[in-house]
């Protein structure tokens, strides 16, 4: 049995929103950034102790939050040790916008994930990009390295799109079948 635990930074509840349910398909701990960008050592711990590790983050400015970036940098503690090399990784991030630059945030995930050596778990699902397709399908914003969510600026957390909240719970899945086939 795996174990995962999804790492993530939310300013105003949209991105938790997103990562409970990335949780939920994954069966996996969540651990929060907090307001000024820092972890629990408890958290710091689960993470060093995790089959896979999943990043998200808010798209604020076209990349991660500050307080996402502080993390970052504070898991060079585990980089000079190695603790993380050959975990398995992967990313989401949320914005207002339906595009809004979330490729920034992803790639800055994928990178953080790289110079740990650790091994990305891509979305794994096809975009629903046809005319009949809606904001409730699967992947409808056609996300391929990662998890992509829009949520309407003025929107609160109870008005979030139910298909990206599908679609986080499936990827949660998919991170989880691919953590076990490895733990065994
Ligand atoms: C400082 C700041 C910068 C933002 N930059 C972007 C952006 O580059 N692209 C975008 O689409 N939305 C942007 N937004 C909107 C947020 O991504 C959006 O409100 C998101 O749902 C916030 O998630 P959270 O509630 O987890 O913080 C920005 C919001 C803030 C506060």
């Amino acid at each position: 049995m795996s174990k995962i635990v999804v790492v993530y930074h939310s300013g105003y509840g949209h991105t938790q929103k997103i990562a409970e349910a990335v949780a939920e398909g994954a069966g996996a701990q969540l651990a929060a950034i907090s307001a000024e960008g820092l972890v629990s050592d408890e958290d710091w711990a689960a993470l060093n102790a995790a089959d896979a590790i999943v990043f998200g983050s808010p798209t604020y400015m076209g990349t991660v939050s500050w307080q996402f970036k502080r993390f970052a940098d504070a898991s060079s503690k585990a980089w000079f040790t190695r603790a993380w090399q050959d975990k398995l990784a992967a990313g989401f991030t949320n914005s207002a916008s339906l595009n809004g630059d979330k490729a920034g945030t992803l790639s800055y995930l994928q990178t953080l994930a790289n110079q740990h050596g650790m091994l990305w778990v891509s979305l794994g699902m096809p975009p629903a990009n046809s005319k009949a397709a809606t904001r409730a399908d699967i992947n409808n914003l056609g996300g391929s390295g990662g998890l992509l969510a829009a949520t309407p600026a003025d929107a609160s957390t109870a008005e979030m799109v139910d298909g990206d909240l599908a679609t986080a719970k499936a990827f949660g899945a998919r991170v989880k079948a691919a953590a076990d086939r490895i733990a065994g």
